[in-house]
């Protein structure tokens, strides 16, 4: 037989089985659905009967129906299909291996879920390790028609005669094929580094570090698809986080999941972790690197003690025929003393009063010949409506929002930061709260005000002032946390970010080389706070492939970080394509056309996405520029922006500009060179780069 008619047959055996596991698949749904109707009759019928019973029946039919909910899910999603491998072993067994686990009626397996330990070889098995397994085989499908398949023969030896071999790598076809709008599993393809940390347990913490498009994002992925498989009751109480660097990313990523039948996790992005609060800008690097300071806390703790701009500042009321008056300097002492006190200012509304009319009560004693009980005193102007107007607005109940805007006043900020900021600093923040909008980094601020503002009491109806609600913190605590790009979190963002889990296990990806954060050390710190101390158990893993750029692309982008990256810190790109980047000069005053001109170019060369990065400073320009092409597979971001994405061609413009913005030298730049797949043009104005 020839190779193609070897081929037909073998996909023809494997359709088969695969008709099998659908028919299966609908036979389930169908008895999930009827198991839904006699637990609703159950339900409504037989009240009074065994309530025990009833309870694990019920229970029973919401695992049937979550079960067979999970099932349609994976279906429906349009991916490679429900039946992705197949490994036949010494034994004679063969094992296929799914997206999910299904068993005939007589319970026997008809596909092993591929994050069940009996399905570890297909991604641990190797020539020098074969586990058992003589032939690995990945099996391809558009929707659930099998279309291809790809073997790996790990034991040539113990191959039968009746076992055909086909296929040229799985993973080169995956590799190649074009890139669209989102990223996609790659569960058919997982190589065995990665399988490593997908499958390490969920305790303490698990980082993950390597180059460029070696998959920590994929990883971090799976491995939250396999937490929620392995664990689903400790996981899937308190969710799981994804926290990525940007709206972009999130979209990018926000498929894989689903795609795995996993629709529970949280995405967000660290400009809308915070409920209530989106960040609209990112700040440039200067701006966000002091407002990711640890210096930024003693700031905002001395901003929160400070009277507002419009508060009264003297105080008088009269009682008993006699003006009690309280100046400046007494309120001043009066505040102070309140903020001393344990609760945070926005549950202090009823000690400032109290403390006020104390402050009075010393005043009038000092009067001489004012003859008056302490008692009545302090009810009778506890009781005074004048006193409470003036209460509502010397003592105001803040939002995180509004005590940062005051600190776009820059005589204020400059007497907030005392020494902590230099006068230049001061200004660039000052300017920049003076901006429409939140940034980025000011999300973890506003974070940080929250806590130490703490929840303003709830108002009853007439709105009178209830004692402050139970202590219950207002954003969620995850039972596990992925940071992805980890490297760029600033020390403020790792102490919002720990908030979030004071009692989760963590996932945490990152390449200190693609870093655009300036102070490590800092960070490092940080980040080790929010996982709980350094008692707290850690296991690392390093992945070394690229599996994004051609081996082409990646030489370029190796290059210009060659200073500042250790040799083993550079990942290494094993697909070849034959085709260089390009790096043309360009004249400075046509950077636009130039970058339109060859983003068209690139666009009739590949299938997928094209990507314009440019400095952030000619962001707006080129983005409108690009509209007027009307390209739907065309995107232009900025170098920061680009984090975690992917294109099949990249147009770089402007590489030494890249390299001024940046506030960590030319790692912004590496993160740029290296979105490519298959194809990079850099324009340059500059005739000595790279
Ligand atoms: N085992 C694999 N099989 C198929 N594709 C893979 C595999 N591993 C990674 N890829 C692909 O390689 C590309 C890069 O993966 P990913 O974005 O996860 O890398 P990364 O390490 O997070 O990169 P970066 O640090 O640059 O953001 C993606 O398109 C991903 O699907």
């Amino acid at each position: 037989m020839s190779e193609s008619s070897v081929r037909e047959a073998e996909i023809a055996v494997e359709q088969k089985h695969v008709d099998l596991v659908y028919a299966r698949v609908a036979e389930m749904r169908d008895e999930a659905e009827a198991m839904r109707t006699r637990g609703d009759e159950l339900a409504h019928g037989a009240r009074n009967e065994a309530v025990f019973e009833q309870a694990a029946m019920l229970f029973e039919r919401d695992v049937m129906v979550r079960h067979a909910n999970q099932i349609l899910r994976s279906l429906d999603a349009e991916h490679e299909g429900l039946v992705f491998g197949r490994l036949d072993s010494t034994d004679h067994e063969t094992m296929y291996v799914g997206r999910l686990g299904v068993r005939d009626s007589e319970f026997d397996n008809l596909v092993t879920d591929w994050r069940a330990p009996a399905a570890a070889p297909f991604y641990q098995a190797t020539a020098e390790q074969p586990m058992g397994v003589v032939r690995r085989r990945v099996i391809r499908s558009t929707g659930q028609s099998v279309v291809d398949i790809d073997d790996d023969l790990l034991m040539p030896d113990a191959r039968l005669e009746s076992m055909p071999v086909v296929g040229d790598g799985a993973l080169m076809a995956s590799l190649t094929r074009a890139r669209g709008e989102s990223m996609r599993d790659i569960v058919a393809t997982i190589q065995k580094e990665q399988d490593e940390a997908i499958r390490a347990p969920w305790r303490g913490v698990t980082e993950i570090t390597g180059g460029p498009g070696t998959g920590k994002t994929a990883v971090a992925l799976h491995r939250v698809a396999y937490l929620l498989y392995r664990d689903r009751r400790r996981m899937g109480g308190s969710g799981v986080l994804v926290v990525g660097p940007s709206p972009a990313f999130t979209s990018y990523i926000s498929r894989v999941l689903p795609a795995m039948g996993e629709d529970t996790v949280e995405l967000r992005s660290l400009g809308d972790l915070v409920d209530g609060v989106k960040a609209t800008r990112v700040d440039p690097g200067p701006v966000a690197a002091v407002k990711g300071s640890l210096r930024m806390r003693k700031v905002l703790r001395k901003a929160i003690r400070e009277a507002p701009a419009d508060a009264p500042q003297e105080f008088r009321i009269v009682y008993k025929g006699e003006v009690l008056k309280l100046d400046a300097r007494e309120l001043q002492r009066v505040r102070s003393a309140v903020h001393n006190g344990r609760k945070p200012p926005n549950q202090s509304r009823v000690d400032a009063a109290e403390a006020l009319l104390e402050a009075l009560w010393r005043k009038a004693e000092s009067y001489d010949g004012f003859q008056v009980k302490r008692a009545d005193l302090l009810n009778d102007l506890g009781e005074r409506m004048d006193f409470h107007r003036f209460v509502v607005v010397w003592w105001q109940l803040p939002t995180p929002a509004e005590v940062l805007r005051g600190l776009a006043d820059r005589r204020r900020l400059a007497r907030m930061a005392g020494r902590g900021l230099t006068r230049a600093e001061v200004d660039l923040l000052a300017d920049s709260w003076a901006l429409d909008g939140f940034s980025t980094a000011d999300v973890a601020l506003l974070d940080e005000l929250r806590v130490l503002l703490g929840k303003p009491p709830r108002r009853r109806r007439g709105g009178q002032v209830v004692g402050p609600p139970p202590p219950r913190e207002d954003y969620d605590e995850y039972a596990h946390i992925v940071v992805d790009e980890a490297q760029d979190l600033s020390p403020m963002q790792w102490r919002m970010v720990g908030r979030r889990g004071k009692y989760a296990s963590w996932t945490v990806v990152g390449d200190p080389v693609q870093s655009s954060w300036p102070d490590p050390a800092e960070a490092r710190e940080a980040q080790e706070a929010a996982f709980g101390g350094p008692r707290t158990q850690h296991r690392r893993f390093a992945l070394r492939t690229n599996y994004r750029n051609s081996a082409e692309i990646f030489a370029l982008a190796g290059e210009v970080v060659r200073d500042v990256a250790e040799p083993d810190q550079l990942p290494i790109a094993v697909r070849s394509t034959g085709v260089e980047p390009l790096v043309q000069l360009t004249d400075p005053d046509d950077v636009e056309s130039a970058a339109l001109k060859a983003a068209a170019d690139l666009l009739s060369q590949v299938d997928g996405t094209v990507g314009i990065i440019t400095p952030a400073g000619r962001l707006d320009a080129l983005r409108t520029a690009a509209e007027g092409l009307g390209e739907e597979r065309l995107r232009v971001v900025d170098g920061l922006e680009s984090k975690g994405l992917e294109y099949d061609a990249v147009v770089l413009v402007e590489p030494t500009e890249v390299v001024a913005e940046s506030t960590t030298g030319p790692r912004t730049l590496y993160v740029a060179l290296t979105r490519a797949t298959q194809r990079l043009t850099v324009l340059t104005s500059d005739p000595d780069w790279p």
